[in-house]
């Protein structure tokens, strides 16, 4: 489904990837995990070709047998074949477009629906998200929803074009936990129903080692770690991996003796 194979990539001689190699099966969800700027969100977005300004790259990406650091082939990989749903929503919808028209843009100018048609599919997909109300958040304003709905509108948006690759970058981080959770179960409802590939970018161990098949840690541009989800929290082969995995803040134990 997704097969990065040693990317390495800088910008104006500052080495941002270091022969990163990652993989991703059908229907299986793979964490990347690391501290901020270790690179995770440059491995998503350059295995798209999403690249920043004077990016010199080399490596190979292929999505679904297709070569993705061919131009032309990674804009059908983009329009048909793989999504991905970025850390902040609201820096991704347009403050002055409803919800409706933002949701719909792909279908409408990259795949040519009808308005109308684009509109009716992204009703339908605001409903299987767990959107209520749906004909009245589609005339909505970002501002007007709280971040779990936009969270949910974002999803929506992605999965319009029946994705076989999602990318979610820290696609929760910014909800409250129960949020998180019930959008945590809503993409592995929807992964499991559409068979996709997920890569899951976190800087949260103990979410990615909880809820992915397999993880891979990141340090300053390269892999240092990859093990069993389950495997990565109770036996961290490597020392930086142990090192994260200590640095998740355990609240202590509430004093029993104590009372309100
Ligand atoms: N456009 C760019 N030009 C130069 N350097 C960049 C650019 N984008 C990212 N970087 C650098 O690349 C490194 C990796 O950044 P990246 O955003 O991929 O890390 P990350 O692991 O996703 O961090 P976070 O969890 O904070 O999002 C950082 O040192 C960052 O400063």
């Amino acid at each position: 489904m997704l097969s990065i194979e040693n990317l390495t990539m800088s910008v104006r001689d500052h080495q941002i990837l270091r022969g990163v190699s990652v993989e991703v099966a059908e229907g299986e969800t793979v964490g990347l995990v690391g501290e901020s700027g270790s690179g995770k969100s440059t491995t998503a977005r350059a295995a798209l070709r999403i690249l920043p300004d004077g990016a010199e790259v080399s490596g190979n990406v292929t999505v679904c047998g297709h070569d993705a650091t061919n131009s032309v082939a990674v804009r059908e990989v983009r329009r048909t074949l793989a999504a991905m749903i970025f850390q902040e929503p609201r820096s991704v919808l347009n403050p002055v477009r409803r919800i409706g028209d933002s949701a719909a843009e792909r279908l409408v100018y990259v795949h040519g629906m009808p308005k109308s048609e684009a509109r009716q599919r992204i009703s339908e997909l605001f409903v299987e998200v767990g959107l209520k109300d749906v004909d009245r958040l589609l005339r909505c304003y970002p501002h007007q929803l709280s971040g779990g709905m936009l969270q949910r509108v974002v999803i929506a948006a992605a999965l319009s074009i029946t994705p076989r690759l999602l990318l979610a970058d820290e696609a929760t981080s910014a909800l409250d936990v129960t949020t998180q959770a019930e959008v945590l179960a809503l993409l592995r409802r929807l992964q499991r129903e559409r068979e996709m590939g997920v890569l899951f970018i976190t800087h949260d161990l103990r979410l990615a080692a909880a809820y992915c098949d397999r993880v891979y840690v990141m340090k300053e541009g390269s892999i240092v770690d990859h093990q069993k989800g389950d495997a990565i929290f109770v036996n961290p082969t490597q020392q930086y991996t142990k090192a994260l995995a200590d640095a998740v803040p355990l609240l202590p134990e509430r004093d029993s003796t104590v009372r309100a």
